[in-house]
Order: C-alpha cells, then structure tokens, then sequence
C-alpha cells in the first residue's frame, strides 16, 4: 500500500497502545493499525519542576506509560509484545503545564487562562520495539518524539465557559477541552497538527516508523537505547541509561532534536561487571518487582551507588537471582493448587455461612467444635473440620490453651463480610453463589459443550424468562435473590457512586435498581441528588424490606417493566450490573429507550466488570461469563462503541479498585 507502508509493515506483530484515550484508539484505528490496547498504569506524577522544557515532561510520561506496560505484559498477560505505544498530552500557556482538570472548578480555571490567548498543545510519544530472545529475555529499543500544535482561543465568556464545563466534556482531556467536539468551537485558529491537539500526532508517528522499519538496518544505527529484561525469574531487570532530569547523564541528546530517546527501569539482580562500564557518577533507578510485587505498587528508587552506566545502542545484560527458577517453580506449583482446590474453599465458605457460624462466633467468641455444633445442630467432627478449615482460610483463629480444646473466634475479614448485619456484608450474595451459582457451575460442562445456560438441568425449569423462572418464582427466592443483589450492591455502591463528579445531575433513575441500595449510595455521595428506582412490581413491593435506617426522601420507588413500559424521567440513566446479562437484541431495545428518554447532555452511568481489552481478565468477569446467560461481558471500549450507536459519547471510565467498573456517558 502506498498509504501506509509503514501501518502495513506490522501487520503481523503484536502491536500494543499503552493508552485508555478513546481518541488515540481511534486515530490509529482509523489509520488501519490492527492492535490490542493496554492502558498504562503509570501514574502521572512526575515532578514538573524537573523538567527544562514542558515537552521533555510529556515525553518523560509516554516513555513511563510505555515501559510499564511493555514491562508487565510478560507477567500479567503471558505475552511479549512487538511494539508498545505511549502517549502523553499536555496544554502549555503562559509558563503552566495543563492536564486533565481534577474537577469544575479546575477545568474553569484552565479554560479561563486559555481564553484570547495562544496556547501550545505537545504530545510526547514512546515507541518500545521489544526484542523476545532465547531463555525469555527481552531487549526494548525506546523511540520517542514529540509534536507541538498551536491554538488560539477566542475570547470566552463566563456563560460560555460554564455551558461548556457543563456538557462534561472537558473532564478527561487535557487543558480541559476537545477540539474535536464542542471544543472546537472555542478555536479560533489551529497551526500545526491537528491530531496531535486530538492525543496522537499520527503523521510524525508513521514519519518515525518509517525510520525504525524502513531506514534502519541494525539497531545500533537508531537513536534508541536497548536494554535486556529477563523474566524468567522472580526478578526482573533492566537498568535505565538516562536519569529523568535531576540527575546526570550518561549521553547527550540534542535539544532541539525532536527525537529523543532512553531505556528504563527495573531490578533486583546480580549484574555480570565485566558487560558494564564502571562509572562513579553513573547511577541506576532500581525497582524492587519481585514475584509478590504488582506492577501498580512497585515503587521506584534512586540508588546513586550502583556504579553501572549504558550508552545508546549498547545491550546490558544482567542475571535473575540464583534461585529464580526453583522458586517459580513452586510458585507454578501453588498456583494449581489453589485452582484445584478453589471449589472446596468456596463451598467451605458457603457452609460455614449457611451454617450461621459467623454469626454464632460474633455473638458468643470464644466456643469450641462441640459447642458450636450443639448450637448448629451439626456433628461434632463435621464442625470441628469446617472450624478448621475455615482458620486455614483465614476466615476463622483459633486459640488453644494447654490440655484444652481449641476455641474459635472470627477473622477481622469476616467480621467484616461475613455476619448478616456488618454494614458491608457479602451474605446474601454467598447464599446465592451457593444455591443458584454452584448448581449451574455444576453442569459447565454441558454449558460449555452446548454453549447455552443450565437453568433446566439445575433447577428443573425451562429459562425463557431466567429471572421469573429462578429468581421470581416463589417469594422466599425472590426474597433471596434480593438479598443477594441488595449485598452486593452495598458493597459496590460507594465506589460506583463516588466515580464521577455528578453535581450537574439533580435526577437519577435507577434501571432495575432492585432494593435500592445502590441509588441510597448515590444519594449519600451526591447530596443534591434524588435517584427513582425502577425495577419489577414483583422486587418493588418487597423494597420495603431493605429500606435504611436512616433515609431521606431521595431515593423512591416505581415498578414497571424497562423493556416495555416508559422510564420515569431523569437527568441521569444508572445501569448497574444489567446488560452483561441480556442478549444483544434486548440490550438495544433498553439502551434505544433510555436514549428517547434522554436530551442532549443528559448521562448514562453504566456498571459493569470490564474487561480487558485483550480480553484476558479480570478472571471475575470471564468466569461469570461461563455461566452462559444468555448475554456477554464486555470491556470498556466494547461498552463505549455500543453506547456511541445509540448516541452517547463517553466522558469518562473508571476502572474501581472495587468489583464493578463504570463509565459516564453523555447524550451528544
Ligand atoms: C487538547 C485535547 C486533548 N484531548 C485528550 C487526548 C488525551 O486522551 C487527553 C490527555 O490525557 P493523556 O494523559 O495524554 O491521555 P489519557 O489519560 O486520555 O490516556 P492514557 O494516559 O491512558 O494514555 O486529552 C482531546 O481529546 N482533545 C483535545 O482537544
């Protein structure tokens, strides 16, 4: 192809972006690069103040964003990528460097400082090209370069600026606007290019493959410096051949050049002296990612006496401990067993939670196996091997004087998750892991032989209607399927609720919200909220039940059915925990209504598991899909191309720390 040599070029290779930017996954989309995405996790904190120009900063934050990612996918996900690309942009005006707004009144601030000024846009990117050797190492080569863009803003009014700030648009972009929507029409002029402004200069891009692919023949004529990762270890490797600024350097590169280049991080390893210069001033930035160690948490460090230095082009080679192998072995080894044995830790948990053993230990610490058995009418021995097994799981102590019985007491966790009354308990759900999900996992092998859902084998019912059949059909299921649901959401709801800022929303309508719990989370957290929860006649008469203690008037109740009865009018759409569960035809029908429902500016706020866009995890989510009902699980791009066709633009993901994931979406 004429176009795209270059794009054509990597067909084939495992090309990966570094970037949660929705525009930067459609600018090389667009440009017919096929890809998997990889957001980074590096956070962006580097200290500002150390860098000379605001560029070199942007460009410091994509080699970062890279890096990391190019350093995990070999232990998170089993695969080494070809290439991985990162990207960092930033608003320059008058001395300031300006990122995503934190909040209103932030995006208030920087558009204000933008408005009849000039302004110039810089994104830095970062090309690591990864080289897989022998024995499991890798060399990264790290291309990087940036472009500057500059725009001119009109002169902006404060109604301009707040009717602005209000659509959500400016939240996750840098200086607080896109140029490519309503944005744009803040702009008076715009020098340079305009993708670059959009998160991704593609033209310079494909100008900078074309010399990694096309120019160079061997990796010592590139402007890149290599540096050899083994991970074949518990440790990984890496040194860094350029300090960040603040710290000497160890080769030069031209200033004015915009092409730059370093190598990064990473180790914990004895080095083979004779494969490095020795140098007084060199130094290394050592991070300590042992096998324990995530990715997200490692914490970096100067070491200034590591006398060890690099210069471009050159490989260093560096060794796992001794011990690396055997200890992953056995690592392997584990890690099998925890699998093999999951399901009787799960049922463990599931019995001794029936059982009311938690609450019976909270109430009356201190009881041996034939105590709590006389109390759960159970055998002596029976309990005496739950107790036991629970302590092992971390779920129960157990104290034992001399010559006496050991007596049991509860676990600080399951104080916490486990009674019927802690304000974060996890029992309902238990119960319906237990009853409903346990049958169902039973017969996987059929759900995965026939791909379809084990309602009938389980449960003996035909599942036209999976929630009449199974959850509805007797009021004690129904019952129990909302404890389960109401558990849940307990838990979840803070950190779905508290996502976002949502204080341009007065009205919110829960769809299919069940007992409330969720909307009672979003009134706690947005307090000029009111959320109207509409779900079933059926669950509404029995929300009565799980009603707070202590409630306003904020949350109410409507029943109807939200695929064939109007929704109740609301400036804000909640969807929480709904269309993994629904087949593709159901889910458009919901999401096309909500959209009638809807005006411009008005949010839909869904919820789910994402999953990674490779689709590799997080296993919660791809094991809730065995259950096979009869919709799917998604990740966050998947969710955010559906919602665009029925004409929401997504503002913002949050992936929580918490068991749901969620996105704001705007109606255009
Ligand atoms: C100025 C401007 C920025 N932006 C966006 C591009 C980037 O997505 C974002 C700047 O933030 P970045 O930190 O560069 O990127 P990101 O957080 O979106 O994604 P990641 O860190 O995972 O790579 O601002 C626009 O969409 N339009 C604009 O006009």
């Amino acid at each position: 192809m004429v176009l795209n040599p270059v794009i054509s070029k990597l067909a084939g290779k495992l090309v990966v972006l570094a970037s949660a930017s929705p525009r930067r996954l459609e600018i090389l989309s667009n440009a017919g690069l096929r890809f998997e995405v990889v957001p980074s996790w590096f956070k962006e904190t580097l200290d500002k103040g150390l860098f000379k120009a605001p560029h070199e900063y942007a460009v410091e934050t994509a080699k970062q964003k890279a890096l990391e990612v190019a350093r995990r996918m070999p232990f998170k996900h089993l695969k080494t990528p070809d290439i991985v690309i990162g990207a960092d942009t930033i608003v320059t005006v008058d001395g300031m460097i300006l990122e995503k707004p934190v909040d209103k009144e932030d995006a208030y601030r920087m558009l204000s400082s933008l408005s009849g000024k000039e302004h110039s846009v810089f994104t830095g990117v970062a090309i690591v090209v990864c080289h897989e050797k022998e024995n499991e190492e890798v060399d990264y080569q790290l291309f990087d370069f940036y472009e500057e863009t500059k725009v001119k803003f009109a002169d902006l009014s404060d109604n301009m600026l707040w009717e602005y700030i209000n659509s959500g648009e400016p939240m996750d972009k840098a200086g607080g606007y896109g140029i490519q929507a309503l944005g744009g029409m803040l702009v008076e002029y715009v020098h340079g290019d305009f993708l670059n402004v959009v998160g991704f200069p593609l033209n310079h891009f494909c100008k900078q493959l074309d010399l990694i692919y096309n120019r160079c023949t061997s990796s010592a004529d590139q402007e890149s410096v290599s540096v050899r990762l083994s991970h074949n270890g518990s440790h990984a490797t890496t040194i860094v051949t350029q300090p960040p600024p603040g710290l000497p350097a160890q080769s030069s590169h031209s200033p004015s050049s915009k092409n730059s280049s370093s190598a990064n991080p990473v180790h914990k390893v004895k080095r083979k002296s004779s494969e490095s210069e020795v140098d007084e001033s060199s130094w290394m930035l050592v991070n300590s990612l042992s096998k324990h160690t995530d990715a997200r948490e490692a914490e970096f460090i100067y070491n200034t006496t590591l006398p060890l230095t690099a210069s471009r082009g050159q490989v260093i080679e560096l060794n796992v401990t001794e011990h690396g192998d055997t200890e992953l072995k056995k690592e392997d080894l584990q890690r099998i067993i925890d699998l093999m044995d999951g399901f009787k830790s799960s049922k463990a948990l599931f019995t001794a939670s029936k059982m009311c053993v938690f609450d019976l230990l909270q109430s009356r610490p201190g009881l041996d196996a034939a105590q709590v058995a006389q109390e759960i009418k159970a055998s002596v021995k029976g309990t005496a091997c739950l107790l036991e097994a629970c302590v092992s799981l971390g779920l129960l102590k157990s104290k034992q004087r001399a010559c006496q019985k050991p007596v049991y007491e509860n676990t600080d966790l399951s104080s916490r998750f486990l009674l019927s009354d802690a304000p974060s308990s996890l029992r309902g759900y238990i119960q319906h892991c237990n009853d409903t999900v346990w049958p169902l996992f039973s017969h996987l092998e059929s759900a995965v032989r026939e791909g379809a859902n084990q309602h009938e084998k389980a449960f003996g019912k035909t599942s036209k209607d999976m929630f009449q059949d199974t959850f509805y059909n007797s009021q004690e299921a129904k019952l129990r399927f909302m404890n389960a649901m109401h558990s849940i959401a307990k838990v979840t709801g803070r950190a779905v609720a508290t996502a976002f800022d949502l204080s341009s929303f007065k009205t919110a309508c829960d769809l299919g919200g069940c007992t409330g719990a969720m909307a009672y989370e979003f009134t706690k957290a947005h307090p000029g909220l009111s959320v109207t929860v509409f779900d079933l006649p059926a669950v509404v008469e029995m929300s009565e039940h799980f009603r707070p203690l202590h409630t306003d008037n904020r949350v109410s109740f409507v029943a109807g059915d939200f695929f064939k009865d109007e929704l109740p009018k609301a400036d804000l759409y909640i969807l929480a925990r709904i269309l993994h569960d629904w087949p593709d035809e159901k889910v458009c029908i919901l999401l096309s209504k909500i959209a009638n429902a809807c005006t411009a500016g008005c949010g839909l706020l869904l919820s789910e598991i994402f999953l990674d866009e490779d689709r590799r995890g997080p296993s919660r989510g791809l094991l809730q899909a065995l259950s096979m009902s009869e919709g799917k699980q998604s990740s966050a791009t998947e969710y955010s191309l559906l919602l665009k066709t029925h004409g929401f633009i997504t503002a913002h993901v949050r992936h929580t720390d918490n068991l749901l994931d969620a996105m704001l979406c705007i109606k255009a």
